[in-house]
């Protein structure tokens, strides 16, 4: 390992611990607002053109971009949603959370076994239990989809029992889904009330509200929904629930990112960003993470406040690292970090 990549590691991932923004923080949320959104003005080709900008530069040096993916395990909510998970499968992904590289690979990065574990593990409210159990003196959260994940069309009290169901099995934190019908109706008192009892309902439990940006028509709309969850209370904003047509962009991100700056710049309060839904190659995950450390700055690359929400990221972050250590691809085929 060379000098200049351990100075990596000491600036990007070991020296992390220089969390500007303690783990347990919690946006208090503001009463409505409509004069922080109403009006404010999004421009989709400039977006895009930023975006795919930052998609093509090569700014992160080889020795560096180690860092950059350990980092992102870091700040990973490994998950698995899927209609046949069972608490045997949950058990298995507990595992690759808390050890989510192979002995050799982090020997060659000098990093040790308890640097490097996810973020959170994200599942089921019925697989809340085994994942609790699996996690166990891991400090690993567990965050649980709720609310009538991912459409959320039932009635608010049963999706508030939900979030009940969830916290009482353990869960640490709550992925719930908005009313889409509220921001394409711009009835922002009803989007803002359903959030705030969910914030509510979730007490000691952090709230991710996931807007389904893809669903959400126009890039005004994602900022306004934006602006409204953060007021009503939410620690995280989330894009996707990775199950609409279109889940995770970087434009639509772009947007995200710039209504928790300005909500910042307002109150005070910072705010997560969790991405999810279609993130799977480690380009993705270095793309997300630039994204963040140039329009909010280092502390949105902790997983304090940057969470990627991924079923299938882990294999190419692995496979990249691998690279990087031995100079080969584990498997035959090639994932260059093109
Ligand atoms: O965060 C939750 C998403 O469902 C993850 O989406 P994915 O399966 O496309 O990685």
């Amino acid at each position: 390992m060379t000098a200049e990549t351990s100075a990596a590691f000491a600036s990007q991932t070991g020296a992390q611990a220089v969390v500007l923004t303690p783990a347990d923080h919690r946006n208090p949320g503001t009463r409505l607002s409509p004069d922080m959104f109403e009006g404010h003005q999004t421009n989709r080709s400039a977006a895009e053109r930023r975006t795919d900008s930052l998609t093509k530069r090569r700014s992160i040096k080889k020795e560096w971009q180690a860092a950059w993916l350990v980092n992102a395990i870091r700040c990973m909510d490994l998950t698995t949603l899927a209609g046949d998970d069972t608490p045997e499968r949950v058990r298995r992904l507990c595992a690759k959370a808390r050890r989510p590289l192979a002995p050799h690979i982090l020997e060659g990065l000098a990093l040790a076994a308890d640097q490097v574990t996810t973020g959170a593990v994200c599942v089921y409210p019925t697989m809340v239990a085994p994942a609790v159990h699996a996690l166990d003196g891991s400090g690993i959260p567990v965050a649980s989809v709720a609310t009538g994940f991912p459409a959320g069309l039932m009635p608010l009290s049963l999706r508030l029992e939900e979030i009940r169901y969830a916290v009482g099995e353990g869960a640490d934190e709550i992925d719930i889904v908005i009313t889409r019908e509220h921001v394409l109706n711009g009835n922002w008192s009803a989007l803002y009330d359903e959030i705030a009892r969910m914030r509510e309902v979730c007490g000691r439990a952090h709230l991710k509200t996931i807007l389904a940006t893809g669903e959400l028509r126009t890039y005004r709309n994602v900022y306004a929904a934006s602006m409204v969850a953060m007021q009503a209370g939410a620690d995280f904003i989330k894009t996707s629930t990775g199950k609409e047509g279109v889940n995770a962009t970087l434009p639509v991100s772009l947007v995200m990112a710039h209504a928790i700056r300005d909500y910042l710049d307002a109150t005070g309060h910072r705010v997560g960003f969790k991405p999810a839904g279609g993130i799977k190659t480690a380009k993705d995950a270095m793309n997300w993470q630039v994204l963040m450390k140039e329009e909010l700055g280092r502390e949105w690359l902790s997983p304090t406040l940057l969470r990627l929400g991924a079923s299938s990221l882990l294999g190419d972050l692995e496979r990249q690292l691998e690279h990087y250590v031995t100079g080969r691809y584990a498997d035959t085929t090639r994932h260059a970090l093109a």
